[in-house]
């Protein structure tokens, strides 16, 4: 029972983009962020890293193209065919949910203090990239994930 009502509330989080318990804030030096509203416990979802799936090679193509070569706003992973894929998530709000907050893009990077990861999941036969806590998160704390690429133009906290 457990594990089907968490599967159906991904779901149904996933459909409408109206993720609960974040909010974003201005971070010295790093632009926005998000923060936490509410508790969260270890495990629990956050957010999707929600955008247009591209190749590997759109989203290099992307990432050349940005002004100053900032990873910016871009998700690269391996879908579970193995194949190299890109999340895009370059505009500020998606076609599909127009009014929605799209908070995955506004989380920064850290890879000592990383608080959350993306996981890989499949709804309805597409790619849905679910940040995860990795510990109990306190109300104001700012999620962060690591990047995973290994040179980042700025101090690595
Ligand atoms: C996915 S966006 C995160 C949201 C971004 N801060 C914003 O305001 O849109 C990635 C960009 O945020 C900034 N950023 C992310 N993590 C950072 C960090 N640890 N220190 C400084 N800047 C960071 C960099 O400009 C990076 O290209």
């Amino acid at each position: 029972i457990y594990i089907f009502s968490f599967f159906s509330f991904v779901r149904s989080m996933v459909t409408a983009q109206r993720w609960k318990g974040l909010t974003i804030k201005d971070v010295p030096e790093k632009g926005r962020g998000v923060f936490t509203k509410r508790r969260f416990e270890q495990g629990e979802v956050v957010c999707e890293y929600h955008g247009r799936l591209v190749s590997r090679e759109e989203g290099l193509a992307i990432h050349a193209s940005s002004p100053d070569m900032n990873p910016g706003h871009l998700l690269f992973y391996k879908n579970k065919r193995n194949e190299a894929m890109c999340i895009d998530a370059h505009e500020e709000s998606c076609q599909c949910h127009p009014l929605s907050i799209i908070y995955g893009r506004l989380i920064n990077h850290s890879s000592k203090r990383a608080n959350i990861r993306p996981r890989l999941f499949i709804h309805n036969d597409r790619d849905v990239i679910l940040f995860i806590t990795l510990r109990d998160i306190l109300v104001n704390e700012e999620l962060r994930y690591d990047y995973g690429i290994p040179h980042v133009p700025w101090p690595t906290l």
